[in-house]
């Protein structure tokens, strides 16, 4: 199944349990407006390259629309559509006041130099600041950006439609960044791994964990649970994966890819194993922080872990979910496990708006508190009715997004 229709399957069967008529479906499903743009890059050395960028807007029914932005050499319009629509669902579960977006561009990001790596932003903003805007649609970091692109993208913005910072997010805390932006992700996903827990009655102390992926994500996520005693017992990134049976020192690590070029490449803390064992391996959780699709109908037979948080968007695809639930392994959907970064995105635009400041605290404070609610919410529904946590969580957004559609009268 590809990206936009393994989330269509998610959505159809929670629209089941909804009893949503099939118009309706219809009209949230289907995305606003998708945009296809050329990218003339100038490489360092003189040559051209032709990229290609893609925006695609889901759904504006609860508010602007809101989502990250990719550079991958695997992005295609299929997989941003499949992300964008994600968001929408992501958002209404969390509750803030946005719909869905994503954008990305199919590159190699590892591949550009930083002077690169700005010109293919400029240009990308040059090909879309006509629909991206803080009332209409926010980019954000995703796979492959960060706070620098954030930067760019608003400087350009600026160029054409003036200064304001709310046109994106993510961008650096000494230029209308929020603190906390770039930990939320990984804050998140490390604080619903330790309620999923707490839910299931396992302890988190002494937890061992997998962890898939070391950028953005993977890293906050390792840092927040090791400091909440969950024991690390392997971690990866595309360079290879590592195992301790000991528990990784995670501030080794951090240390390592902060001196490496953001990789792990030459650590020595663990034993080297080929990256598709770490999701195999015989831990309390695993933690796909990566790509899109790695737990798949090749690997699911082999994937031991009680408990599946997913840090990642997509990483299990749906025929894979099904054999899993159905040896009644626990999963934490993506648009609940990593709803942190666009939480305090929010946090950040509605910072930008007032020219108020926040502190990290108050930060820390409103996305712990967002987080658990939603997460409250979705569990004791779930048992209620007695429906896995993917269904329930789709329930739950979907019903903010229908009811916001009705209201507004957009059918
Ligand atoms: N950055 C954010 O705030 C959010 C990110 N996400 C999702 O989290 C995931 C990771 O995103 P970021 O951490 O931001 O990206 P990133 O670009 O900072 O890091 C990606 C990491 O994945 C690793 N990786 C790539 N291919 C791999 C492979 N085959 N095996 C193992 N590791 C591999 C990279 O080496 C890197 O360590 C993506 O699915 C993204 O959509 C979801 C919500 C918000
Ligand atoms: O922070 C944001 O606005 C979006 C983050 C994102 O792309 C995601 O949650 O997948």
């Amino acid at each position: 199944m590809k990206a936009f229709e393994a989330v269509q399957h998610y959505f159809h069967k929670a629209a089941h349990e909804l009893g949503m008529e099939s118009p309706m479906r219809k009209l949230l499903i289907t995305p606003e407006r998708e945009l296809t743009v050329q990218i003339p890059l100038r490489r360092d050395d003189g040559t051209l390259e032709t990229l290609v960028g893609y925006r695609v807007q889901h759904n504006s029914a609860r508010g602007p629309m809101k989502g990250g932005l990719r550079y991958h050499h695997e992005v295609d319009l299929d997989e941003v559509r499949g992300l964008a629509s994600l968001m929408t669902w992501k958002t209404a579960v969390v509750n803030i006041p946005y719909g869905g977006a994503k954008g990305g561009v199919t590159v190699n990001a590892r591949s550009l130099s930083k002077n690169e790596k700005e010109r293919v932003t400029r240009k990308l903003v040059d090909a879309i600041h006509q629909v991206i805007g803080p009332d209409s649609d926010i980019p954000a970091p995703d796979m492959g950006t960060g706070h620098e692109e954030m930067a760019w993208i608003m400087n350009q913005y600026a160029k054409y439609q003036g200064f304001n910072p709310g046109v994106v997010t993510g961008k650096p805390v000494e230029h209308y960044g929020i603190p906390g932006r770039e930990e939320a992700t990984g804050r998140g996903v490390g604080l619903l791994t330790l309620k999923t827990l707490g839910r299931l009655g396992r302890k988190s102390a002494g937890a061992t964990v997998a962890l898939q992926g070391f950028g953005n994500v993977g890293t906050h996520t390792a840092k927040f649970l090791s400091e909440a005693d969950c024991k690390i017992v392997a971690i990866s990134d595309q360079t290879g994966a590592w195992r301790n049976p000991k528990g990784i020192d995670i501030k080794a690590a951090l240390r390592h890819v902060n001196q490496n070029n953001g990789q792990l490449e030459g650590f020595e803390g663990g034993e080297r194993i080929p990256g598709d064992e770490l999701l195999e391996l015989g831990v309390d959780v695993l933690i796909p922080a990566a790509l899109g699709g790695v737990i798949n109908e090749s690997n699911v037979a082999q994937v031991k872990a009680p408990v599946i948080i997913e840090a990642a968007n997509a990483p299990i695809t749906p025929e894979a979910d099904e054999k899993l639930q159905e040896r009644g392994v626990i999963i934490l959907p993506d648009i609940l496990a990593n709803a942190g970064g666009v939480t305090v995105s929010y946090f950040e635009w509605a910072q930008n708006r007032q020219f108020y400041r926040w502190t990290l605290d108050r930060v820390r404070g409103e996305l712990d508190r967002t987080l658990t609610h939603a997460f409250e919410e979705v569990w004791d529904r779930s048992i209620e009715r007695t429906l896995g946590l993917r269904t329930t969580t789709f329930m739950v957004g979907i019903e903010r997004v229908a009811r916001a559609a009705e209201l507004a009268g957009v059918a």
